[in-house]
């Protein structure tokens, strides 16, 4: 197989970008990664190079660089030559948003507002963005369908609105722009081979990567926030997606978008359909490690939405992509990463 166009992608030592890497480079791209180790390791990287071998492994650079800054970003595009970005680089912590907004909206709107003026200035003008289902807030009716109403809960949200009606006036007012924003519900799971995986800094706010620090004995227990909601279970509904779903998602995206001239700015759900309750998932996990969770039934989270899943009509019918994964294999994956790597990339502190 021949190589295919360079792909810079932003915020690519990540959860989701490491993943998505490693499907880019087997499909023949090469691939930039330009991240500043925010909340991510070089290691990460090593593991993918390891995965996908020493002849692919040519096919990737990595570049230290933040994309609020803007000479960063020149030094790139000014020396290689690249044909498409996918932007997964910011801040994603919801409470951390509430107490300190502006490093939300310096690192996520500057940033990005960077890196599109120097995408334009270099005529690099194919973008697949990082949304979120975030953007739907509450939403009044589920499944989530594509042309609701946008509306943001928090300042994290608010900068992936904001990004996504910027993404949309770029286009307007420039039709060179090919745009795909990639709307992800709760990306969880690994890399199949346990090599890769979600390694947050601190104490995680997310589900899974609680789950599984309880799992390996790093955290003592679960707290179960919410078990009066009005579901079957009374605890909160999600729709969770294997990582390795949603980096197939990107890399289809990406093809099409440097297949058509067509694309406008456009928006689709990444998710399953399926909607996965709190406590389904801790028992779904505890079947395939075998282990026992201790859960603290606490009050609802605040800001909490009841439940939450995708309508993923428009992705099967548009991108021809549809997850394969479901709560199993995504609490499969997660655990054979969290047991051969209980401390993430790195060793225990
Ligand atoms: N994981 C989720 O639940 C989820 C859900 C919806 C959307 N998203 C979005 O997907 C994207 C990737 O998420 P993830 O889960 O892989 O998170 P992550 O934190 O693992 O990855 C983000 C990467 O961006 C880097 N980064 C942050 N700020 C940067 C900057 N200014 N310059 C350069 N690099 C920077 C970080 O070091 C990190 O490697 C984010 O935009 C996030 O908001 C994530
Ligand atoms: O220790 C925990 C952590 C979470 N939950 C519950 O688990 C569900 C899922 O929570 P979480 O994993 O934090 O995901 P969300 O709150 O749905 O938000 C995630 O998914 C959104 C949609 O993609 C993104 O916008 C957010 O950034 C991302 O954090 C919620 O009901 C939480 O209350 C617990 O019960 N205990």
């Amino acid at each position: 197989m021949g190589t295919k166009e360079r792909i810079l992608v932003s915020g690519g030592a990540g959860f989701i970008g490491t993943h998505t890497v490693v499907q880019l480079l087997k499909d023949g791209f090469k691939v930039s990664v330009l991240d500043n180790l925010d909340n991510a390791v070089q290691e990460a990287l090593d593991k993918v190079r390891e995965l996908v071998g020493p002849q692919l492994s040519n096919n990737l650079d990595f570049h230290l660089g933040d994309i609020r800054n803007l000479d960063d970003l020149e030094k790139l595009f000014s020396q290689t030559k690249l044909d498409a970005v996918i932007h997964f680089a910011g801040l994603k912590a919801v409470g951390e948003s509430v107490a300190n907004p502006m490093r939300y909206f310096d690192n996520n709107l500057v940033g990005s507002i960077n890196l599109y003026k120097v995408m334009a200035k270099y005529n690099c003008k194919k973008l697949v963005f990082s949304s979120s289902a975030t953007v739907y807030g509450q939403p009044d009716r589920i499944p989530c369908v594509e042309d609701f109403e946008l509306k943001a809960m928090n300042p994290y949200g608010r900068t992936k609105l904001f990004l996504e009606e910027i993404a949309q006036d770029l286009h307007k007012a420039d039709q060179k722009w090919r745009i795909i924003l990639l709307r992800y519900f709760n990306p969880i799971g690994a890399h199949e081979s346990g090599m890769l995986g979600e390694d947050p800094r601190g104490i995680p706010n997310n589900l899974m990567p609680y789950i599984t620090q309880v799992a390996v004995g790093r955290l003592p227990e679960l707290n179960v926030y919410g078990h009066d909601y009005p579901t079957p279970d009374g605890s909160a509904i999600r729709d969770y997606i294997h990582v390795m779903d949603l980096a197939d998602g990107h890399v289809v995206a990406l093809e099409k978008l440097l297949q058509r001239n067509d694309i406008g700015c456009v928006a689709y759900n990444l998710g399953t359909g399926r909607g996965t309750s709190v406590l389904e998932m801790v028992a779904a996990f505890e079947k395939v490690s075998g282990k026992k969770l201790p859960i603290k039934l606490c009050p609802r989270r605040a800001g909490d939405a009841t439940a939450v899943y995708a309508s993923t009509d428009k992705a099967e019918r548009e991108l021809g992509w549809k997850a394969k994964y479901g709560i199993d294999e995504m609490c499969r994956d997660q655990w054979k990463w969290a047991s051969q790597n209980p401390w993430g990339y790195q060793s225990k502190p």
